[in-house]
C-alpha cells in the first residue's frame, strides 16, 4: 500500500550502491539495496567483494575482477543513470583506483548533459563483528579528492585515515576537518560507536560542511554537532551501510546533503529501536520508511572555537528551558495571510477582514518606516488583527508589536530573549529540514516553509521546494506548531497547497498585484477557508 508521501514506483529516483555483498543480510548491498527501496528509491548494485559472512564471524572475501567492476559500472551507466550513488566496500587499493579513475570520466559526461550525482564514500575496512574486510590494514582514499559529496567514518575509521588515536574531542575535529580539506569534501565523522569517551553518553556525529549545493551561506564551511540519544542496541550490524544509502537515497529526491544527513539520522534511530536478531551475533536494522517522528531527529549545535559538546544531560536541560521560555502560542489559525510592503494596503485588506497580516519593508532607510510600523501595530489593534512586523525586530518592541518575522540569517543580529520578554509572536522562515529543526529549536510561534513556487518577489538561495518537499515537511512538524506556505502561491495553485496539510499560506504579489487587492483577499480567503479545519486535513 501507497502512503500520502510516498514516490509513485515509476518516478523513484535511481541510486546506485558499489558496495560487498554481505551473505548474512544484515550490512553491505543487501542493507543498502532494502534501505533504497524503503526509501522510495529504485536501487541498482556494483558488487565489489563478496564476502562469507555471517553476524558472527567473516570467513572469505573476494574481490571482483576489476573487469567485472568496470563491466557493471558501464552496463548501468549506458542505461539507469543515477541521483545519487553510494559506495562502500572497496576491498582493496587497486580497486579504489580503478573506480576513481572511472567516476571522473563518468562525471565529465553527466556534467555535460547537466545531470549532477552526488557521491557518498562510507570508508568500510573492518566489519561489526571486528574481521578485517578490506585487504590493507589501511586503505588510501585520496584518488577520490574532488569527486564525492560527502564521507561518511566512525571514530575508529577516521582515526585509521588519520594515523592515529583521537581520545580528546579537538584531535577528532581537527581530523574530520582535515580530511575535509584533504578530499575536498564534506564529512560526517561518527560518534555513534562506542569510542573515546566523548561519544558515551549519546550519538554525536560530526557534520563538517564543505561546499555544499544549495544551503543558505550562513551555514556553508561550518561545522555542526548531530547529537541523538543513543540507542542501546547490540544489533547495530549494516548501521553504516543503512545510514550512507539513507543519505544517497534522500540526495537522490532532491535535498539537500545537510537535510539528507538529518533524515538518514533519524532513519537509522528508528531502525535501531526496531531492530532484530536473525543469527547468534550483532543483529540487523529494521526498514521503518521515511522517518516523520520528530523526537527521532538530532539536536544540531554549530561548533564555536571553544568547542564543547552538547553532553546529554545540557542538552536536555537546554530542551527543557526552551520549551518551558518558548514564544506564545497561536491557537487560531493565521489562516490566508497577506505579506505587504506600505500602510495604505495593509488598511485596505484589515478592512477586507484580514485577521493576520505582515509589515514588509526591505529598506532600512526608508524615511518613513519607524511612522509605518507604528501606524500598523495601531491598525493591527483597531481591527483585532495580528499584526507582524517583518526583520524589524527592536521597532516591532518598542511600540509593541503583536509578533515579529524573521528569516534564519536574521537571527545572527536579534536578540530573540528580548523578543521573548516582550511578549511578542515569532515567526520563523526555513527552507529544509535542518532549518526546521535549528529553527524548533528556539520554540518560534509559527514556522513559515519556502519558497514553495518560483517568485519574483524575493532573491532565493535556494530552489523552489516544491509540494512533494513541503508534505514531508509537513509530516514532521504537524501538531507541533502552525505552518505557513509561502512563494509563487496564488489562485489557481491554492488547492494544491491545501491538499499538503499546510496549516496556513502567505501571498505577496496576489494579493499587491490584483487589480482589487481587498476583492482578491476575500475571493482568495473564501477558497482556502472552504472545507479546511484548522489543523485537522
Ligand atoms: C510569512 C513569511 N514567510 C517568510 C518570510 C521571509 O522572511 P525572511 O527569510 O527573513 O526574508 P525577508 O522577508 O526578510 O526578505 C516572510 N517575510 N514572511
Ligand atoms: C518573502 C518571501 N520569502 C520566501 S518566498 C517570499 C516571497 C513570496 O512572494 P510571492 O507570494 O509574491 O511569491
Ligand atoms: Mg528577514
Amino acid at each position: 500500500m501507497i502512503n500520502a508521501n510516498q514516490t509513485p514506483i515509476e518516478s523513484r529516483p535511481i541510486v546506485w550502491t558499489i558496495a560487498g555483498s554481505d551473505s548474512g543480510g544484515g550490512a553491505g548491498i543487501q542493507a543498502d539495496l532494502a534501505s533504497l527501496s524503503d526509501l522510495d528509491c529504485h536501487g541498482c548494485s556494483v558488487i565489489t567483494a563478496v564476502t562469507a559472512q555471517s553476524s558472527v564471524a567473516v570467513s572469505l572475501v573476494e574481490s571482483v575482477s576489476e573487469k567485472m567492476l568496470l563491466s557493471q559500472l558501464d552496463t548501468l551507466a549506458a542505461d539507469l543513470t543515477p541521483a545519487a550513488i553510494k559506495i562502500g566496500l572497496l576491498a582493496e587499493q587497486s580497486q579504489i583506483v580503478c573506480l576513481a579513475r572511472w567516476l571522473k570520466q563518468q562525471q565529465q559526461v553527466w556534467q555535460q548533459k547537466g545531470i549532477s550525482v552526488a557521491v557518498i564514500l562510507d570508508p568500510v575496512m573492518v566489519a561489526t563483528c571486528g574481521d578485517a574486510l578490506a585487504k590493507a590494514a589501511a586503505l588510501d582514499f585520496t584518488p577520490f579528492k574532488g569527486l564525492l559529496a560527502l564521507i561518511t567514518p566512525n571514530v575508529s575509521e577516521l582515526q585509521t585515515l588519520a594515523g592515529k588515536t583521537l581520545d580528546k574531542l579537538e584531535d577528532c575535529i581537527s581530523a574530520a576537518k582535515l580530511l575535509s580539506k584533504q578530499l575536498e569534501t564534506s564529512v560526517l565523522a561518527k560518534g555513534g560507536d562506542y569510542g573515546p569517551s566523548w561519544c558515551h553518553e549519546q550519538a554525536n556525529d560530526l557534520l563538517v560542511c564543505s561546499d555544499v549545493a544549495g544551503i543558505s551561506s550562513q551555514h556553508q564551511q561550518q561545522s555542526f554537532w548531530l547529537s541523538s540519544p543513543r540507542i542501546d542496541s547490540k544489533n547495530n550490524h549494516g548501521t553504516g551501510c543503512t545510514l550512507s544509502s539513507a543519505i544517497a537515497a534522500v540526495m537522490a529526491h532532491g535535498f539537500v546533503l545537510n537535510d539528507a544527513v538529518v533524515v538518514a539520522k533519524a532513519y537509522v534511530s528508528a531502525g535501531l529501536l526496531a531492530s532484530y536478531q536473525p543469527g547468534c551475533g550483532a543483529g540487523c536494522l529494521a526498514r521503518t520508511a521515511w522517518p516523520s517522528d520528530l523526537s527521532l531527529f538530532p539536536y544540531i549545535k554549530q561548533t564555536t572555537a571553544q568547542d564543547s559538546l552538547p553532553s546529554s544531560v545540557s542538552h536536555c536541560r537546554q530542551i527543557a528551558a526552551t520549551k518551558q521560555a518558548g514564544f506564545i502560542k497561536i491557537d487560531t489559525p493565521l489562516g490566508l495571510y497577506p505579506v505587504v510592503a506600505d500602510i495604505a494596503l495593509l488598511e485596505a485588506l484589515l478592512k477586507a477582514g484580514a485577521k493576520t497580516i505582515q509589515l514588509r519593508i526591505k529598506d532600512t532607510n526608508e524615511p518613513t518606516l519607524e511612522e509605518q510600523i507604528i501606524k500598523a501595530i495601531a491598525l493591527g489593534r483597531d481591527y483585532r488583527a495580528r499584526v507582524f512586523i517583518n526583520d524589524h525586530w527592536q521597532l516591532a518592541i518598542k511600540h509593541q508589536a503583536y509578533g515579529v518575522h524573521l528569516g534564519q540569517e536574521d537571527l545572527i543580529d536579534s536578540n530573540l530573549s528580548l523578543l521573548r520578554e516582550a511578549g511578542i509572536a515569532l515567526g520563523l522562515s526555513s527552507h529544509s529540514y535542518f532549518e526546521i529543526l535549528l529553527a524548533k529549536q528556539h520554540q518560534p510561534s509559527y514556522m513559515a516553509f519556502g519558497h514553495i513556487f518560483a517568485t519574483t518577489t524575493k532573491q532565493m538561495p535556494s530552489l523552489p521546494q516544491g509540494l512533494n518537499k513541503l508534505k514531508r515537511y509537513v509530516s514532521l512538524m504537524k501538531d507541533e506548531l502552525p505552518i505557513v506556505a509561502i512563494g509563487g502561491i496564488d489562485a489557481e495553485r491554492l488547492q494544491s497547497v491545501k491538499t499538503t496539510g499546510v496549516d496556513d499560506i502567505a501571498m505577496v504579489r496576489a494579493l499587491s498585484e490584483a487589480d482589487d487587492p481587498a476583492a482578491a483577499f476575500q475571493a482568495l480567503n473564501s477558497a482556502w477557508l472552504e472545507d479546511t479545519s484548522y489543523g485537522t486535513q
